[in-house]
């Protein structure tokens, strides 16, 4: 887990002072997809940077696996850092060694045996579904599989933390959503905690179990995904749906915003309620999209006739329906 308490950086001092993160406290829990999400300059890469050290806060702490790193010494810190992997949008792999050697890189580093290393490469390997390619050079790869040999020697430790630094901001749609498979896949696999800094809400939908949004340094929001996306007015919901605007020539009924998320989505709701009121049901707009393999939508609706109070209300009773009127 990582947890991140009170947590300041500021570059430079005095007129060329930049406050990069105002007071940033975030909690991720172990064995979670953890999303930071933020536009260009909002602070995300140095808040990554900070969760191993490579840049060391101005203030505040970071807890790591139940350390707090900010109070260790060299030695201390060199190893509470085998503990967290990285990948980056550049891969980062260095062009003169084969893909098994740039894996065994960090093996080498931590000075473990050839026969081990050798073993623990094959592992990670087929682990990334790379088996066949271990003599080839990085020029050799396509951009995916350069992400999976960065995956492969990011675990080489067998961390508890993968950081991921815009790991798929260099891929194509079709690449992006394989390496974010692969995350789901390891975290899953071996209960690995991932924190990933990303511009793309993409990424958000396809794996994070939770998101903070990071905008001037400050997290202005943060949560279970699957909460925020059904919490009217959150920013992650408005992200996802963009606000409806009702036509101007609208008949005069009641207005309702629904969202529904999970189970909800796929039960027939508006057939049950002209099933059970005397009320006509105008779609004025919405959306559905894809979470996690979860359904969620918006739809803007118009109900009108004797019936539509009590049909409002229906709606503002069912459980998994947030209803905004
Ligand atoms: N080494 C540095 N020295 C001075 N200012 C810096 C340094 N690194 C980052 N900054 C500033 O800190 C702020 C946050 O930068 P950061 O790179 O963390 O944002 P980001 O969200 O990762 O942006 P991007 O997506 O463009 O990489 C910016 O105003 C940036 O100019």
């Amino acid at each position: 887990m990582i947890r991140f308490q009170n947590i300041r950086k500021v570059y430079g001092t005095g007129d060329h002072a930049v406050k990069a993160l105002d007071d940033v406290s975030l909690h991720v829990p172990a064995g979670e997809i953890f999303g930071v999400l933020g536009q260009s300059g909002a602070g995300k890469s140095t808040l990554i940077r900070c969760v191993n050290l490579l840049e060391r806060p101005t203030s505040g702490s970071v807890i790591v696996n139940g350390q707090e790193l900010t109070t260790l010494d060299a030695a201390g810190l060199r190893k509470a850092r085998q503990q967290i992997g990285i990948i980056f949008q550049h891969f980062n792999l260095l062009r003169s060694r084969t893909v098994a050697d740039n894996i065994a890189f960090p093996l080498e580093v931590i000075g473990q045996a050839k026969p081990q290393r050798e073993k623990r490469v094959k592992e990670l390997l087929s682990l990334v579904g790379l088996a066949d390619k271990a003599n080839a050079y990085p020029a050799q790869l396509s951009g995916g599989q350069k992400q999976r040999v960065g995956i492969a020697r990011a675990l080489a430790c067998e961390p508890k933390v993968l950081l991921s630094d815009e790991a798929t901001s260099a891929l194509d749609p079709q690449t992006t959503r394989s390496i974010l498979d692969l995350l789901r896949d390891l975290n899953r696999r071996l209960g690995l905690t991932v924190m990933l800094i990303t511009h793309e809400m993409t990424v958000v939908k396809h794996i994070c179990d939770r998101v903070a949004v990071l905008r001037d340094g400050r997290v202005i929001e943060q949560g279970l995904v699957d909460d925020l996306v059904a919490q009217p007015g959150s920013e992650i919901a408005h992200e996802f749906f963009p606000r409806i605007v009702p036509p101007k020539e609208k008949n005069g009924g009641l207005l309702a915003t629904i969202t529904f998320v999970g189970a909800a989505a796929e039960e027939p709701i508006l057939s049950s309620l002209l099933r059970k009121f005397d009320v006509g049901v105008n779609i004025l707009g919405g959306g559905i999209e894809t979470v996690r393999e979860k359904r969620v939508g918006r739809l803007l609706l118009e109900l009108s006739g004797p019936d539509a109070s009590a049909a409002r209300n229906f709606l503002e009773e069912r459980t998994g329906l947030k209803v905004e009127t």
